[in-house]
């Protein structure tokens, strides 16, 4: 999935300035950046929930977001920052709607679609809520249900606003390796990440945002350094290495 100077802005304010991200396919691509920078903003325009005021997003040549929604939403799924809701609605319901834009208009949930909906629950580690009420769950229980949602989709892209920031360390691991899982599978993620050191040690390219721009972009290594973090997080940033990944592990302390 690529986008092309994607730019939105709201009340005469500049949200997101000419945005070009790309998020292959196969892999997992962090998208970074402080609060207000932008991510939840970039994850929404990407995914049609709102209209650039320029810009176009796509899918090899297709154009994502001109084409109905019910098509785009065979191709691509977005699970937004956790939504408390009060409304009752059986977790398994919650995670068929999932296999809509999969069946014609009229239909009912085939068997098919059972199936795979309780696959997408053991998935995400939630095969023994599905017989509960998505209102009365932790909102870690409710954020890896609606993961379990995006998975029955069997989208392309991924879109993922903070899928960890409810979780506990074992299911922030967890969701991180199905995130990877589903990479390999050759779905393209794009995840909204706060946490620096989970995109280091579980994402291949990084998009770090400031102020509704992206100002770097590429393999963790080269932007999560402290050439580039410090600046734009106002803090001071070290890099060691991981012993057994190789990967970098890093360590922050104030100006
Ligand atoms: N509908 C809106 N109306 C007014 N301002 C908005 C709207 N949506 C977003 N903003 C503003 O746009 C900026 C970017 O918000 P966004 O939620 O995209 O940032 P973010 O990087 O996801 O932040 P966080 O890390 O805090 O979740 C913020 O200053 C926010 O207040």
């Amino acid at each position: 999935m690529t986008s092309e100077r994607l730019a939105w802005s709201v009340d005469g304010r500049l949200i997101v300035d000419g945005i070009d991200c790309t998020a292959p396919p196969g892999q997992v691509t962090g998208l970074l950046g402080p609060n207000g920078s932008g991510k939840s903003t970039l994850l929404r325009l990407l995914a049609g929930v709102e209209s650039p005021d320029v810009g176009d997003v796509r899918l090899g040549r297709d154009d994502l977001l001109a084409m109905p929604r019910r098509h785009r939403a065979r191709l691509l799924a977005l699970v937004e920052q956790d939504a408390a809701t009060d409304l009752p609605l059986p977790v398994l319901d919650a995670v068929l709607l999932g296999r809509i834009p999969h069946r014609s208009l009229l239909a009912g949930d085939t068997a098919t679609d059972r199936a795979l909906a309780l696959d997408a629950l053991d998935r995400a580690g939630v095969a023994h809520l599905a017989g509960r009420d998505l209102a009365t769950l932790s909102g870690g229980e409710r954020q890896r249900v609606h993961m379990a949602r995006a998975l029955a989709q069997q989208p392309r892209v991924l879109l993922l606003d903070e899928p960890t920031n409810h979780l506990d360390v074992a299911a922030q691991l967890a969701t991180m390796r199905l995130v990877s899982e589903l990479a390999a599978d050759g779905v393209a993620v794009l995840a909204a990440l706060h946490d620096l050191n989970l995109a280091a040690s579980t994402c291949d390219h990084v998009i770090l945002l400031s102020a509704g721009r992206v100002v770097a972009a590429g393999p963790v290594t080269e932007v999560l350094v402290p050439a580039v973090l410090d600046d734009v997080y106002g803090v001071r940033t070290q890099v060691l290495t991981h012993p057994s990944t190789g990967r970098p592990v890093l360590v922050f302390g104030e100006h």
